[in-house]
């Protein structure tokens, strides 16, 4: 197998994990004993916040007269898109019953959570997308309460547009906290007194964190950290296309992974050209962060085959990943390991981030190997149930019983003895031989 870095990464995604951990650790602590007076300090001390920490109705009311016409439009359209992809998973997975013997039937009945978390990041962008990303979809799945969280931004409330998302996505609870002392008040019902069954959205390497040292306590959608892209780009791509789209997302941050995977040499060599001209072409905070990102985490490598590239992808796992490609339905059927999918070069990752329709809250760090991204189907609990017949019960109490003493476990067999003695007196069967005392 041939495949050669042009360019290779000096940091791996799990190079910040380690400070990361140390803070939140301690921070997680402080915020379990101290609770609602350790999250107010913190929003304080990271976040210049000292103002309230749940918006009220009247507030979102006020606030949301003040957002301008387009505005309203463009998230209504986006939010819809987001909603109605959601509300078609919702319509993929059904509620069932299965007879598996006579007189036996069980089933499935899907259940929402009752209460879920959404943290909507706002401390480098304004995420108003994220915002009806989680909590549209939590709905979608007919989750009963749904608490938001975002950031102050940049020493103010929650940012007006971020919060009428919030709104128009149905949020029925709305806290100003951002970061580790926003997950942890969730988790933990602080200023609501209803803490979450599960806790979804993406952030910063903290919030990531976070959400990762609480899961067992609450559940999580997935690890949604520091944005990735890999382009896939054969000989028929338009390198400049290529380029801008991994500057496109390099942009999220100094940790922000953008890879190229290529079967052409000559497309390599010209988008290694082109980056560097169109970071420097981005207003500042982009430019710092995408020449950071693409400095130390960007790669390219060239192999020779589509099945090498394949490969190579599958093992990257990005988050997000676009196929710049002849026979777009053979990369389809071929991949197996990404967030999400872009198939040609009409569509791009930012449509997806913002607008389309499919969920932009995306496993990263290789989560994509194990898991999907957020979608109804993290809300909702295929939870199982049974109910049998004393026929049916004949059958399966013997098996039962039989296993049970195998196993060692008497009493676990008896609670079979028991059925049949009382529905079959009188009958002898073959329950196992008891375990000795
Ligand atoms: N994987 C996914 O699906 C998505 C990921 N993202 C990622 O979300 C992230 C958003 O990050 P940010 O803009 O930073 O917003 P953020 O809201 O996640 O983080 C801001 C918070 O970080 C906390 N913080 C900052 N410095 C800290 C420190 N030294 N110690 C403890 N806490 C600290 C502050 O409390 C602040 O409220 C980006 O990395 C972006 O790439 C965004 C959208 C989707
Ligand atoms: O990682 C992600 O999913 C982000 O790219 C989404 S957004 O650009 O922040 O909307
Ligand atoms: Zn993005």
């Amino acid at each position: 197998m041939a495949i050669e870095y042009l360019k290779r990464a000096s940091k791996t995604p799990e190079t910040e994990t380690g400070t990361a951990r140390e803070v939140v650790t301690a921070m997680l602590g402080e915020i379990e004993r101290r609770g609602e007076e350790a999250v107010r300090d913190y929003a304080l001390k990271l976040d210049k916040w000292d103002g309230p920490i749940l918006v009220t109705r009247e507030e979102m009311e006020r606030r949301a007269r003040e957002v301008p016409d387009q505005v309203r439009r463009d998230i209504a359209f986006a939010a819809d898109q987001v909603r109605r992809f959601a509300d078609a998973q919702r319509e993929s997975v059904k509620d069932f019953s299965v007879e598996l013997l006579p007189g036996l039937t069980a089933g499935q009945k899907l259940v929402p959570c009752n209460v879920a978390g959404c943290y909507v990041p706002t401390g480098r962008y304004a995420h108003i997308a994220s915002a009806y990303m989680s909590v549209a979809t939590a709905k979608a799945a007919g989750v009963g309460t749904v608490v938001a969280c975002s950031t102050p931004y940049r020493g103010g409330g929650i940012h007006p547009y971020v919060l009428y998302a919030m709104m128009v996505a149905g949020a029925d609870v709305v806290m100003t906290l951002g970061g580790v002392q926003a997950i942890a008040a969730m988790a933990y019902g602080l200023f609501t007194g209803k803490p979450a069954d599960i806790i979804v959205g993406p952030g910063n390497k903290f919030v990531a964190e976070a959400k990762r040292m609480l899961f067992g306590k609450v559940g999580i959608d997935v690890f949604a950290g520091p944005s990735e892209v890999a382009v896939i780009a054969d000989e028929t791509a338009d390198p400049l296309m290529v380029a801008v789209d991994l500057v496109g997302q390099a942009e999220h941050g100094h940790e922000s992974p953008a890879w190229l995977f290529t079967s052409s040499r000559a497309l390599a060599d010209e988008v290694m050209r082109a980056v560097p001209g169109l970071i420097a072409d981005l207003p500042p905070t982009a430019r710092d962060a995408a020449a950071a990102a693409w400095r130390d985490y960007g790669e390219v490598i060239v192999c020779d085959t589509r099945e090498e590239l394949v490969e190579v992808s599958d093992r990257y796992a990005s988050e997000h990943l676009e196929v710049h490609a002849a026979d777009l339905g053979w990369w389809r059927e071929a991949l197996t390991n990404y967030g999400s999918l872009f198939l040609g070069e009409e569509t791009t990752v930012a449509f997806g981030d913002k607008t389309s329709g499919p969920n932009h809250i995306l496993p990263t760090k290789f989560a994509a190997r194990y898991s999907a991204g957020l979608s109804v189907h993290k809300f909702l609990k295929p939870l199982t149930w049974q109910q049998m017949s004393r026929d049916a019960c004949k059958t399966i109490a013997q098996v039962t019983a039989r296993i049970s003493r195998l196993e060692g476990m008497e009493a676990h067999a008896r609670t079979g003895d028991y059925r049949l003695a009382k529905y079959f007196p009188g009958h002898n069967f073959d329950m196992g031989v008891p375990v000795d005392a």
